[in-house]
């Protein structure tokens, strides 16, 4: 990371992630059960994501291509060889009582993510990535409904055995607007592999590391640079629950606060596991920090190590996000904003290119990042919800690069029209009326309202140029407002002058 100095006197923030993205497959990590969420609760399930006895995992090829491509996307240390451990705990979301997941042999090792925070680039280290099974979920139940109030908690196992990767990040952040930032960038990032759904309902889900460290514990003048003795000896919570950027956000600056206030008096911060409760806006105790050696780790030996050389080198990525932006502002001559909106998403990205390609950059960038982008926004759509569709919106940008019809008509009536009704863009056109009048219709119409309205043409003459602007009203009357003024304008000048 890039410099940042310590203030005399300062309490440092200290913030490192573990984020769990659920990747998306078809079927679980160790079982062919549906990974849809929304059937019934309970109905895809089957022995070996409910833990039976004597049922056996098999591993998953697509969980381990999505893990590949994140590795990739990271930059990180694939090794040819891997394990799986068992992470033993009791608790009614795990079945089996313990998680499949990795240990010390994770399948990314070493990573980073580049992110930008107030327009400085920063990297972000990451430590390992590894591949696990999800638990199950908890829906608690009357009562205050949360964790520590409800009646009673139901589980559903449908969840059980879904492949996850939990990416966990070195220590680096030094605010929860910075952790904003890297979590819409990893998000970004994700979509573009196509391993991820952020639609999904707790699809991506964080437990977020946080401790205060005085400034005069830490030896060098780089707040980036603390020793792992510091860190170590910081008492961290680690905040779990929180399930959107804008909750990791709020969760940690809530407890940022809340921990800088105990040292300003004096208190020690308690080493603990937090539950972010999102509804009242706080973090509440949940128990003491378990450690390592609380989990008996030991290898599943029901799965043999996993070998992923040779094969790894057959995956491939597409082009990542940042490297995109650069090309676009390069490629196309864009700004760093529209390009930052153009390469959102893949499917922007790519649409955009496409548009581009067959007309013009600045008028592909002017219809889809503001014109498209900014309607669907409007109307809390996504480009992906206009599938089979993007045609027509190509169809219509035609229409305004062939001056068939005024960017205006093509924006506020054409595209809300398709958006709002569903309807085809020249049937829009047709049925408004919106095609531009033909030249010499409007010409006709100039002759027209020039032999009706002498005595705006003696005003005209005598150098009231105001009198243009009744003519220009007359002929767009004759022409049902499908001319454009400024045309006419001109066409009427040029008679006059004749
Ligand atoms: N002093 C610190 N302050 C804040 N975060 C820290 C500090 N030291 C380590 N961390 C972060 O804590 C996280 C440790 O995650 P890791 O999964 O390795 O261990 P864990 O939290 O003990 O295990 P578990 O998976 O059971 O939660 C990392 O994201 C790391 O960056
Ligand atoms: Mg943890
Ligand atoms: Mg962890």
């Amino acid at each position: 990371m890039t410099a940042q100095t310590v203030q005399q006197g300062d309490l440092v923030t200290v913030i490192g992630l573990e984020v769990h993205v659920q990747l998306e497959t078809d079927t679980k990590i160790f079982c062919g059960c549906s990974t849809d969420q929304t059937d019934e609760p309970n109905e895809n399930v089957c022995p070996v994501c409910l833990g039976l006895p004597g049922a056996l995992p098999v591993l998953n090829e697509a969980a381990v291509e999505a893990a590949v491509k994140i590795g990739k996307a990271i930059d990180a240390d694939i090794p040819e060889e891997t394990r799986f451990h068992r992470k033993n705990y009791y608790y009614p979301d795990l079945p089996k009582n313990f998680q499949i997941t990795q240990y010390d042999e994770p399948i990314c090792q070493d990573g980073d993510l580049e992110i930008s925070v107030e327009g400085q680039r920063r990297t972000v280290t990451i430590e390992r990535a590894h591949l696990e099974e999800d638990p199950g979920s908890l829906q608690h139940v009357g009562g205050g409904g949360g964790i520590d109030s409800a009646d009673y908690t139901l589980v559903d196992y449908n969840r059980a055995g879904t492949p996850l990767m939990e990416i966990v990040t070195a220590p680096d952040f030094r605010s929860p607007g910075e952790v904003r930032a890297f979590l819409a960038e990893l998000e970004e990032v994700l979509e573009y592999l196509g391993v991820f759904d952020a639609e999904r309902d707790g699809s991506l889900r964080i437990d977020a590391n946080l401790s205060i460290i005085p400034e005069d514990e830490i030896e060098s003048d780089d707040v980036t640079e603390i020793s792992d003795e510091a860190l170590a000896a910081a008492n961290r919570t680690e905040v779990k629950n929180i399930s959107s950027h804008k909750g990791a956000e709020k969760a940690l600056a809530y407890e940022e606060t809340r921990q800088k206030n105990a040292i300003q008096r004096g208190r020690a911060v308690e080493q603990e596991t937090r539950h972010w409760d999102e509804s009242r806006g706080i973090t509440v105790s949940m128990r003491s920090k378990e450690e390592e050696k609380d989990y008996r780790y030991f290898e599943e030996a029901d799965l043999p190590p996993l070998r992923v050389s040779g094969w790894k080198d057959e995956i491939s990525i597409p082009e990542l996000p940042t490297a995109r932006r650069e090309r676009f502002q390069e490629e196309y001559g864009l700004s760093e904003e529209a390009a930052s909106k153009l390469t959102s998403t893949k499917q922007v990205a790519d649409f955009y290119e496409d548009v581009a390609g067959e007309f013009d950059p600045d008028l592909a960038a002017t219809w889809v990042a503001d014109n498209l982008l900014g309607e669907l926004n409007y109307r809390d759509m996504e480009i992906t919800d206009l599938e089979g569709r993007l045609e027509d919106v190509m169809r219509l940008v035609e229409l305004v690069a062939d001056d068939e019809i005024t960017a205006k008509n093509a924006h506020e009536t054409v595209l809300r029209s398709m958006l709002d009704d569903g309807d085809a863009p020249d049937e829009i056109v047709d049925r408004e009326g919106l095609g531009k009048t033909g030249e010499d219709e409007v010409q006709q119409a100039v002759v027209e309202a020039i032999d009706e309205n002498p005595d705006a043409v003696d005003d005209y003459e005598s150098g009231d140029d105001g009198a243009i602007n009744f003519l220009v009203g007359q002929v767009m009357q004759k022409t049902g407002g499908s001319a454009d003024p400024g045309d006419v304008n001109q066409l009427l000048r040029a008679e006059l002058e004749a």
